[in-house]
């Protein structure tokens, strides 16, 4: 693939992820994929594309301080402009007059001749004269949420709810790549073996630190290893793996996860049962069960049901008092998982989080019934946002005397998270700065009577 091809390229991915129309690491993966694009080109085109996306209100904050006249770009000009501008202030792979060559050129291709010159111009601008600087903004979310590039109504909010600090670290950090983490199966391979034979073949590995099946992946692509492709690992995220270590499902149980897809906690849960009792699983989303069928059937795990059905009709289907386990692993708002998705800042609005907690609630309250009495209940999400994840908590707990938050289960967290500064009577905020892993709630309820 030439030089042109490939920003061509990069800009369609960028115009794609930008229309959510897809999660940038399907996008990506699907066109390296496609393209047969080699290892040097899939590096480049990586970085470019989660930078870009991950930097775009920044970079938007660049370009329009060298635009006298406030007229409206076209979207591919302006996503352009920013591919560029990345490049140019992030990267010193490529020298910028190479990058300014190539981006006319683009113009030319796509718009017409005053397109080039604009492009050109502007590109020229920066080099010579330097970004504006961020620093002279006034107003501290503001600067924050250029600086980081997070919409504005999402600082407002973690600084209201979490304090400046707090909040600063959580947007910068959200800007780096996490360490990608993998899950043993256990019936398969002793993780000791797996870190073993991984680092013989050039991995870098080390145990993750809130379960014993976890690996963090420092070094390799995972998805080339042969381990992966036996159906010996699992991606999952450290902070999802708490889920099945902290729900204490135990063989024969009878388990129910209302949220179930793509199976990625339902199959822990079924290792952790050793294969043995039975997992009823269930997504609102018909095409997502085929999923949770092929992730359980390629790590060979039979003990799960998977069937479509919204959780919070589940009571036409199961008798009270069915399940020793209730996992809810709510749909959200998915502001904990910015670094891997960074168009999810863009696209979700705060009426998704206010939609999200009413839906989380309602189906907590469905479920609860079908749970036997002192049987435990996982509540977690993806988020960082209280509305979503302490106040449901809370909400819930007031309408339902006959529950409680399971006081073992902060005595239970792993040693390393026991003084975590995201602990409050509630259940456990894990932030992405602190350990690592994804931001994310979780917490465990006991059923009284
Ligand atoms: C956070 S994801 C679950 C991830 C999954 N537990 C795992 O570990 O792989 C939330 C899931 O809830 C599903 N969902 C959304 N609304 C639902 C509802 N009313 N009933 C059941 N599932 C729902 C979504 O389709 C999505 O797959």
């Amino acid at each position: 693939m030439s030089d042109k091809q490939l920003r061509n390229t990069i800009l369609d991915l960028l115009l794609r992820i930008d229309k959510d129309t897809g999660f940038s690491h399907l996008v990506i993966d699907n066109a390296i994929k496609k393209n047969k694009i080699n290892p040097k080109d899939e590096g480049l085109l990586t970085e470019v594309v989660y930078g870009t996306m991950q930097r775009k209100l920044t970079l938007d904050y660049y370009i329009d301080s060298f635009i006298t006249q406030k007229k409206k770009l076209d979207d591919w000009v302006r996503m352009l402009l920013r591919m560029s501008l990345y490049q140019m202030v992030f990267l010193d792979k490529v020298p910028d007059h190479a990058i300014i060559h190539e981006a006319v050129e683009i113009a030319k291709k796509r718009g017409h001749k005053g397109t080039s010159s604009f492009v050109n111009g502007l590109l020229r601008n920066a080099q010579r004269q330097g970004v504006p600087d961020t620093s002279k903004i006034n107003s501290d979310t503001k600067r924050l949420s250029v600086e980081t590039s997070h919409p504005e109504w999402i600082v407002e909010r973690w600084v209201a709810e979490y304090g400046y600090e707090t909040t600063k670290k959580m947007c910068e950090e959200n800007l780096n790549r996490k360490v990608m983490a993998v899950r043993v199966q256990p019936l398969k391979i002793k993780r000791d073996d797996a870190i073993e034979l991984l680092t013989s073949q050039g991995f870098g590995v080390k145990p993750s630190l809130f379960s014993e099946q976890g690996i963090l992946i420092e070094q390799g692509n995972i998805l080339k290893s042969d381990l992966f492709k036996d159906g010996c690992l699992t991606i999952q995220d450290q902070s999802s793996m708490l889920v099945a270590e902290m729900l204490r499902a135990e063989p024969e149980m009878v388990v129910l996860d209302a949220c179930s897809a793509p199976g990625g906690k339902a199959t822990h849960i079924a290792e952790k049962m050793h294969n043995m009792g039975s997992i009823h699983a269930y997504d609102l989303h018909k095409k997502k069960v085929k999923l949770i069928q092929d992730k359980a059937a390629g790590l060979t795990l039979s003990i799960i049901n998977a069937d479509a059905m919204d959780a919070r009709k589940l009571q036409s289907v199961h008798k009270e008092e069915s399940f020793d386990r209730i996992l809810v692993d709510a749909p959200c708002s998915g502001l904990g998982v910015i670094r891997g998705k960074p168009e999810i800042k863009y696209h979700k609005q705060e009426s998704d989080v206010h939609r999200l907690s009413s839906i989380q609630l309602e189906i907590l309250e469905s479920v609860a019934p079908l749970l036997k009495i002192n049987g435990l209940l996982i509540y977690s999400t993806c988020t960082v946002d209280m509305e979503e994840n302490e106040n449901v908590v809370q909400r819930f707990i007031e309408g339902n005397e006959n529950f409680d938050i399971d006081s073992a289960f902060f005595k239970e967290l792993p040693e390393s998270l026991q003084a975590s500064q995201g602990i409050t009577e509630m259940g456990l905020q894990l932030f992405p700065q602190d350990y690592g892993t994804d931001g994310f709630f979780l917490t465990r309820l006991i059923r009284k009577k």
